[in-house]
């Protein structure tokens, strides 16, 4: 008999935010690290927003081992959050320390409004709702990234040497990212096998808010929006 081949969760998931991540690609934040014309200054405040953001993100990791159902689930977890506090944010040290930053520095930068509103929101679900929903929510940061580092290094790597920013391109283009990617878009395909739709469309909502955030995050960036009304150390 012949088998009807359905389409995966996850292809539905991308075809939906396509627009959205195509956005991201072409965001000029994005090009000007790919063509390796970012202003350093601009970098240096994307290290430091992204950062704190990671020191967050990474928590996601913790809470999903925590509501891992089996030990395989649960060794992956520690492993993503083993490697994000580790290979992800030592990319991020190694070129703080070549900018001159500190990692005290690094780690005491004041997250932005809306640096705050997207990790807030993925923690919130992580806390509240199933194990569906937190990989839902944290898979476009590590699946958009990865599209991005792999566009960028095809577009750009006959300049890549010349590049300041080659170590990032290389890192979100690496084999090693994409396995960490693909294994949580086969976790999400897992998860979501034979769901109701019911169930489905607030994962498909989840991922869409997060590939937004994606977006206002190289627009913070790159307008570097802070807080309006700075207050004084209360000392
Ligand atoms: C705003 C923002 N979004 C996505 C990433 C990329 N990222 C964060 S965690 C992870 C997976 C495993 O380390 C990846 C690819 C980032 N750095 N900053």
């Amino acid at each position: 008999m012949e088998s009807i081949q359905t389409e995966r969760f996850t292809d539905r998931l991308y075809r939906n935010v396509e627009p959205i991540w195509s956005k991201n690609f072409h965001h000029s934040f994005v090009q000007g690290i790919g063509r390796g014309t970012l202003e350093r200054e601009l970098f240096s405040y994307y290290l430091k927003q992204d950062y704190v953001y990671l020191i967050e993100y990474s928590k996601l990791f913790a809470i999903g081992a925590q509501k891992a159902t089996s030990i395989e689930v649960m060794k992956q977890f520690s492993v993503l959050l083993h490697e994000t506090l580790h290979f992800e944010m030592d990319v991020h040290r190694s070129y703080a320390k070549s900018f001159g930053i500190s990692e005290e520095e690094l780690e005491q930068s004041e997250p932005t409004p809306i640096n705050l509103a997207y990790t807030n929101y993925m923690l919130n679900v992580a806390h509240n709702g199933t194990l569906a929903e937190l990989v839902s929510c944290l898979l476009p940061c590590a699946w958009d990234y990865w599209e991005i580092g792999k566009k960028l290094y095809s577009n750009y790597h006959n300049e890549l040497e010349t590049n300041p920013y080659k170590n990032w391109i290389k890192a979100y283009s690496s084999d090693e990212f994409g396995a960490l990617a693909k294994w949580l878009i086969q976790l999400m395909d897992e998860l979501t096998f034979e769901k109701p739709e019911r169930e489905l469309t607030i994962l498909e909502n989840h991922f869409q808010t997060t590939s937004r955030f994606e977006f206002l995050f190289w627009e913070m960036l790159l307008n570097q929006e802070e807080w309006p009304l700075q207050v004084q150390n209360m000392v």
